[in-house]
C-alpha cells in the first residue's frame, strides 16, 4: 500500500506572517504522517522559520526548487547542501512554470534528482504536457519521455522514494481539472514507464500525484483512482482550511 502524499505548492504566493499564520493553524491539526504526508512547499526565505514551526508535527517542509551543485559561483540560487542544513525534507523539481519560464530541461531535472539523493532530500518530479501537446496525441510519449529522463542513473532504491507529479500544463491554475480517468490513464502510463524503466518494484512503489485544478471537492474522486497516490495543489492549498480538508481526504 503506498502512503498517500499530499503537498500544497504555493508558488510565489504569502509573506513570511500569512506564512506563519497558516502553519500555526494546521502544524497541529494534520493527519498523523503514519497514514498521509502532508507537505508545504514554500518559497525558499520562508524555509527556515516554517521548519522551526513544525519541529516535532506531522507537517513537512518542502522547497519549490534548488540547483545541483553543492556551492559555487551561481548567483541567486539555492544549494541541496544548504536544503538539507535547514532541515527541508522534499523539493519540487522541474516544475512546469520552471521549464517554461525559467529554461528547466529534462537534464537539469536529472541532475537536480541525484543531487536530491545525495543531500538527503526527497525529489518530487513534475511531469505534464500542454494542451497543444494533447491534441496532437504527444501526451503519453512526452510523459513517458520526461520520466525516464528525470530518473535516469537513480538507483532502484532511489526510483522508489521519489515522487512523480503529473501536472497536465492545461489543467494549472485555470479551474480545468482533467476528469479522474483522464488524470489516470496518464498516472497508469507513468507507472508503466517506471516499470520498463527500472523494475516492477520500484513502479509498485513510486508515488504519483496528481497536479491541476485539485480542491476540496474533486480530490477524493481523483484519489479513489487506481493509480494517483496524492496531489500537487497550487491555489487550493493557500488557505489553511482548505489545506486541511485536502490532507484530510489523503488520510
Ligand atoms: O501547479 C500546480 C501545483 O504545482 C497546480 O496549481 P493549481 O492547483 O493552482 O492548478
Amino acid at each position: 500500500m503506498r502512503k498517500p502524499i499530499i503537498a500544497g505548492n504555493w508558488k510565489m504566493n504569502k509573506l513570511l506572517s500569512d506564512a506563519k499564520g497558516f502553519v500555526a493553524d494546521v502544524k497541529n491539526n494534520v493527519p498523523s504522517s503514519d497514514s498521509v504526508d502532508a507537505i508545504i512547499c514554500a518559497p525558499y526565505p520562508f524555509l527556515y522559520e516554517l521548519v522551526k514551526e513544525t519541529e516535532g508535527t506531522d507537517l513537512k517542509v518542502a522547497a519549490q526548487n534548488m540547483h545541483y551543485e553543492e556551492s559555487g559561483a551561481y548567483t541567486g540560487e539555492v544549494s541541496p547542501a544548504v536544503l538539507k542544513d535547514l532541515g527541508v525534507t522534499h523539493v519540487v523539481l522541474g516544475h512546469s512554470e520552471r521549464r517554461e519560464m525559467f529554461n528547466e530541461t529534462d537534464e537539469t531535472v536529472n541532475k537536480k534528482a541525484h543531487a536530491a539523493f545525495n543531500y538527503g532530500l526527497l525529489p518530487i518530479v513534475c511531469v505534464g504536457e500542454t494542451l497543444e501537446q494533447r491534441e496532437a496525441n504527444q501526451t503519453m510519449d512526452l510523459v513517458a519521455a520526461q520520466v525516464k529522463k528525470a530518473l535516469d542513473g537513480l538507483t532502484e532504491a532511489q526510483v522508489k522514494e521519489t515522487v512523480i507529479a503529473y501536472e497536465p500544463i492545461w489543467a494549472i491554475g485555470t479551474g480545468k481539472t482533467a476528469t479522474s480517468e483522464q488524470a489516470n490513464e496518464v498516472c497508469t502510463h507513468v507507472r508503466k514507464t517506471v516499470a520498463e524503466a527500472v523494475s516492477a518494484d520500484a513502479a509498485d512503489a513510486v508515488r504519483i500525484q496528481y497536479g491541476g485544478s485539485v480542491k476540496p471537492a474533486n480530490i477524493d474522486e481523483l484519489l479513489q483512482q487506481s493509480d494517483i497516490d496524492g496531489a500537487l495543489v497550487g491555489g487550493a492549498s493557500l488557505e489553511a482550511d482548505s489545506f486541511l480538508k485536502l490532507v484530510e481526504a489523503g488520510k
